[in-house]
């Protein structure tokens, strides 16, 4: 078993215990469920430079990256420093997050919010548009074709937008529907956490203009991203080069100001 295997045998039990204590009518209920959705997509379309700031305390490949930065600082300084929009990882075992998390974000930022999370059930979406998010993010390598497709109706029934993660070419024509907002490539391979953004560069033609396309991971350089934006991409999600600093919102200010230079 890989560690995507894992996580998603984890994430089945994760949710089923959450089923039985929580029900969705009482998820619905959460002041956030009838909230306005604001569009990631929209905004990296008009975006000089789409950055995607994530919020990211540990992770499978790098272990811990920081434990002692506050979602509301992190929060305020990414808006502050101008990016396009917050990712906010909720998986607690294997990233040391969780949908307080996403709720403390909510409360701190106007940004449109990216729920990272290890989507399998429709019970998760729910929980998202309850905390307070504005994306969700699907796997394709964790889903089929036909749970992409339900999973993506139904976070847009409920005006949530959703980028969809591939990382090869299968995962690319298994997906490609209209019920998807944002394609993200994803420059990490999972299964053996190698980067290359060769991966991004690879995939890019084969990707529809209709989607915004988006480069995830290891993304660490201004030369990164001038790189990758003649390949058609609008958007760029940080984590780690971020949140490894003592003040994410000032490395995020400091590397879109040299994005300026
Ligand atoms: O980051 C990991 O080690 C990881 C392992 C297994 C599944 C997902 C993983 N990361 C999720 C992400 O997609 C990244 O957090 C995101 O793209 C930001 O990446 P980075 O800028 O390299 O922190």
């Amino acid at each position: 078993m890989n560690i995507l295997d894992h996580i998603i045998a984890d994430k089945r039990k994760e949710v089923n215990l959450k089923k039985s204590i929580i029900p969705v009518s009482q998820l619905e209920q959460s002041v956030l469920f009838e909230r306005s959705t604001l569009s990631l997509a929209e905004r990296l379309k008009t975006s000089t430079y789409g950055i995607v700031a994530e919020h990211k305390r540990r992770s499978p490949s790098k272990s811990v990256i920081n434990h002692d930065l506050n979602v509301f600082e992190v929060a305020k300084g990414y808006e502050n420093a101008g990016v396009c929009g917050m990712s906010v990882l909720t998986d607690g075992k294997y990233f040391g997050g969780s949908l307080d998390d996403l709720l403390i974000a909510r409360a701190s930022c106007q940004l449109p919010l990216l729920r990272k999370e290890f989507i399998i059930d429709p019970y998760q979406i729910i929980e998202a548009k309850a905390y307070g998010a504005d994306v969700i993010l699907l796997i394709a390598s964790v889903l089929t074709k036909e749970a992409i497709k339900q999973l993506s109706e139904l976070a847009k029934s409920l005006n949530l937008e959703v980028l969809l993660e591939i990382h090869n070419e299968e995962e690319l024509q298994k997906s490609v529907m209209p019920s998807l907002d944002m394609m993200g490539v994803n420059n990490r391979n999972l299964k053996t956490f190698e980067v290359s953004l060769d991966t991004s560069k690879r995939l890019s033609t084969l990707i529809p203009n209709d989607f915004v396309k988006i480069s995830e991971s290891g993304i660490s350089t201004i030369e990164a991203i001038k790189t990758l934006q003649p390949y058609g991409y609008q958007g760029f999600l940080i984590g780690e080069n971020f949140m490894k600093t003592d003040h994410a919102g000032n490395s995020a200010t400091q590397f879109i100001n040299d994005l300026h230079k």
